[in-house]
């Protein structure tokens, strides 16, 4: 079903490339077609763009199969009159994006990530304890800083998909890095009624 009106506007945790952004665009496809991006740095700025009518939807996870609930988002939505007006779920699967996918695992010194995706890969990251872990607001933010210092022990959580966007490769071993290997995550769309 599509929407017939002007373009939509959607506002996501980004920039583009991650997982807030893939889910944004599978459920624009779907229901929309085209819309225009409203890339925000955390999620109290999504709220903040629907709430004041900037954007006609906001898309925020919600719940991961292995994390749980996202207990920021939990707490936001608490808050809210923004209304739930659907969920969409997507498959979540986290890779070691570098700038030369030819390095070994043992050659990686820094990996940058949202904090969801070193929870949902604690098993691997505690198994590789040497690796250095810096927190980002996500994990399109996380790639783009690895691509930006181009250095060959650096890495980033995140998608293939995400690393794609900025240039960035996968490691080919480990490949599944996830506790679980069919990870994902629910998002909700929240619309402000008012628009
Ligand atoms: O960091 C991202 O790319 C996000 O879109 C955020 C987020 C999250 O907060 O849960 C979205 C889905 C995945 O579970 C990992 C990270």
């Amino acid at each position: 079903m599509t929407q017939n009106k002007a373009t939509i506007h959607i506002a996501f945790l980004g920039p583009k490339g991650s997982y807030s952004h893939i889910a944004a665009m599978k459920y624009a496809h779907y229901y929309f077609g085209k819309f225009i991006e409203c890339s925000c740095q955390n999620f109290q700025d999504i709220f903040f763009l629907v709430e004041t009518q900037k954007a006609e939807y906001g898309i925020l996870p919600i719940e991961n199969s292995n994390s749980g609930f996202i207990e920021e988002v939990c707490n936001l939505l608490s808050k809210t009159h923004l209304m739930l007006i659907g969920n969409i779920t997507i498959p979540i699967q986290h890779h070691i994006l570098v700038k030369n996918n030819q390095i070994s695992l043992n050659k990686i010194k820094i990996i940058y990530s949202h904090p969801q995706p070193v929870q949902q890969c604690s098993k691997f990251l505690k198994k590789n304890s040497n690796l250095k872990i810096l927190l980002c607001a996500s994990s399109a933010v996380a790639i783009k800083k690895v691509a930006f210092l181009n250095q060959p022990n650096i890495a980033a959580l995140g998608s293939i998909q995400g690393g794609e966007y900025y240039g960035l490769q996968p490691l080919l071993l480990p490949q599944i890095i996830s506790n679980h290997p069919y990870n994902s995550t629910r998002f909700v769309i929240v619309k402000n009624t008012n628009f």
